[in-house]
């Protein structure tokens, strides 16, 4: 089965430097995939190359079929590619209803779509939605007074409105609670039932809960992918990824 995403020979520079060195990676639809790797490894600016933030030296990306290599950002999310950045980016002057209104459509302007809120749908899809990110007692307070990780899963939740077939995610966990990180975890293993995740992140352990597939990179390249048990087997990945973390 061809995968959901299939990066071939992927390639970026800055200037001379290349930064992804023929990288290649096939994302089958259905699965969470961790994208692990050292810093500086090469992780964002891959996501940046899937979501057409920056664009490749050289290589393919195609997605559901489709080559979307070098594509415009807009048209890649419209493609069905949705990203959730480390820094959330809510409303906070808007509930957290509204919020998610808002993500509901992709116009640009968030002050025309609060006009539009009478979608056929819209709101049963806000109700499961905040089922499945556990925000259903939050939904008519602002989204400027909601928790680190409340508004962690806010975002999440906004880009799910845009109903992505792919869903990027920057190190989601960072500054959460443990009881947060355990929660986001169990958030993790209901969203995978229907959307395919790429999930960047550095703490193993959050790993081991949500991976299906860990993918390593190293100096921009593929260097490992399997499971955690396989990669954690992996004396080239123990060597430079798991190594460093035990000597920190
Ligand atoms: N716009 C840029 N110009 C020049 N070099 C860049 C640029 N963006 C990234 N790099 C370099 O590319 C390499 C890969 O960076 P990247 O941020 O993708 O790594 P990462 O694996 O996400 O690291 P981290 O885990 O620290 O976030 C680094 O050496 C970085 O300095």
């Amino acid at each position: 089965m061809a995968g959901l995403l299939e990066i071939s020979h992927l390639c970026k520079s800055f200037d001379t430097i290349k930064v992804i060195d023929d990288f290649s990676l096939e994302v089958t639809e259905g699965t969470l995939c961790c994208l692990v790797g050292p810093n500086g490894a090469g992780k964002t600016t891959t996501m940046d190359l899937i979501t057409g933030r920056i664009k490749p030296t050289s290589g393919k990306i195609t997605f559901a079929g489709e080559d979307i290599t070098g594509a415009d950002e807009h048209a890649i999310a419209r493609a069905g590619i949705g990203r959730k950045f480390q820094v959330p980016a809510v409303l906070r002057d808007l509930t957290v209803r509204e919020n998610l209104s808002v993500a509901y459509s992709r116009q640009t302007n968030p002050f025309w779509n609060l006009c539009r809120f009478k979608v056929p749908g819209l709101e049963q899809k806000i109700d499961e939605i905040a089922t499945l990110a556990d925000l259903t007692h939050r939904l008519g307070e602002k989204a400027g007074i909601l928790s680190h990780g409340e508004t962690q899963w806010l975002e999440i939740s906004m880009v799910l409105m845009q109903e992505p077939r792919l869903m990027l995610m920057d190190e989601p966990i960072a500054g959460m609670t443990e009881g947060e990180i355990e929660k986001t975890a169990r958030i993790f293993k209901d969203l995978r039932k229907s959307t395919t995740l790429i999930v960047v992140e550095h703490d193993m352990g959050f790993v081991r809960e949500i991976a299906d597939v860990v993918t390593v990179m190293h100096m921009g390249t593929l260097l490992a992918q399997g499971s955690l048990q396989e990669i954690e087997a992996d004396p080239r990945v123990r060597s430079v990824y798991l190594g460093e973390q035990e000597a920190a």
